[in-house]
């Protein structure tokens, strides 16, 4: 028998596009509620418990209720899309690349959870450094982000889209979370292994889809005589034979003059840059992805994919 795979909030922008991925696959029979029962609880529950894997593309409130819906026997396996659980301990947080052990971890997990658009960016550039002490755990990380406005789901679309909707942004790149607690921070201190959280400047601009990360450092602040090429060899070493993770060579780092945050649009990779300052006291850790690919539907994708191999 086929693995049954129900997308809950499959209408909306991350589940339409985990949908996409999935039309034509025929070693999983994908069961569906029609758009207009959406919010019938009755209907979900009744498919979160067929389903041997739900994925939940939902608020955060929405995903803790579809979790209760599963009866505490059923064996339901679930992965969520949405920030409720990824700095909970029952769940595998669901970044396969973060290290060697991750992807077996989430293939034989019950709970998996994806992780954020912008934490996928930046786990992906802290991490492998603070795995090798080359980034101290208390170092003052800053993250620096645009994202395209798909980002914000089916509501900041509209506002961004529609002239006509009441509360219509038409700036062409606007700086938000302003106040610096933006939701991701947990998981970024966490799965990036910080002590100090980071201090967090996410951004939205006038593109559909799409994302930048940057991490700029000091390097007399980081652990051991550092340089830009001992940092790009622990981020190249980090991801050696990962097919959705590239990381550039260092000639092509030095060469690029602007990094298109639509260049990986409608992929599901992410490319990590190292760059630097002539004099060799900085370097710009920078992580191009698709924040509905590598940092929400593709990364969904690769972990039911981990999970039914298992
Ligand atoms: N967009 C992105 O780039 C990313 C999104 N995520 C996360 O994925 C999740 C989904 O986000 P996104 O797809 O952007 O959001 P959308 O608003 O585009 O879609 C959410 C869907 O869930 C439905 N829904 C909302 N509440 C309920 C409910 N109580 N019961 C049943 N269905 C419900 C909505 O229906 P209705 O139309 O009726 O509101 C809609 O179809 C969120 O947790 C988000 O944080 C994660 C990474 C990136
Ligand atoms: C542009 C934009 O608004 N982005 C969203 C995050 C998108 C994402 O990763 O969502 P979850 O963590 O909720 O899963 C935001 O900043 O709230």
């Amino acid at each position: 028998m086929k693995p049954k795979i129900f997308i809950d909030g499959e209408h909306g922008t991350t589940g339409l596009q985990i949908r996409t991925r999935l039309a034509g696959r025929d070693d999983i029979n994908v069961i569906s509620i029609p758009e207009a029962e959406r919010r019938n609880d009755a209907m979900r529950e009744d498919r979160l418990n067929e389903a041997d894997i739900a994925i939940l593309c939902l608020p955060d409130g929405a995903s803790r209720q579809a979790v209760g819906m599963l009866g505490g026997s059923n064996s339901t396996r679930v992965i969520d899309t949405s920030t409720a659980f990824r700095t909970d301990a029952g769940w595998a947080y669901g970044f396969a690349e973060m290290e060697r052990a991750q992807a077996e971890r989430i293939a034989s997990a019950r709970f998996v959870a994806n992780p954020g658009c912008y934490p996928t960016g930046a786990i992906a550039l802290v991490r492998p450094l603070r795995m090798e002490n080359i980034l101290p755990s208390d170092y003052p990380v800053t993250v620096n982000a645009v994202s395209g406005y798909t980002g914000g789901g089916k509501q900041l679309i509209a506002r961004m889209e529609d002239d006509t909707n009441p509360d219509h942004i038409g700036a062409p790149h606007f700086a938000y979370a302003l106040t610096l607690r933006h939701k991701h921070l947990p998981e970024m201190q966490e799965h990036g292994l910080l002590d100090r959280l980071p201090l967090f400047t996410p951004s939205v601009g006038r593109f559909p889809q799409g994302m930048i990360v940057q991490v700029p450092l000091f390097l007399d602040l980081l652990n051991g005589e550092m340089d830009i090429a001992k940092i790009h060899a622990a981020l190249e070493a980090h991801y050696a034979g990962q097919p959705f993770v590239d990381v550039a060579s260092l000639e092509e780092s030095a060469s690029t003059e602007r990094i298109n945050a639509e260049e990986l649009a409608g992929t599901d990779g992410m490319k990590l840059f190292v760059c630097g300052s002539p004099d060799g006291a900085h370097v710009n850790l920078i992580a191009l992805l698709d924040n509905l690919g590598k940092g929400a539907s593709g990364a969904a994708v690769q972990n039911m994919n981990l999970m039914l191999a298992s």
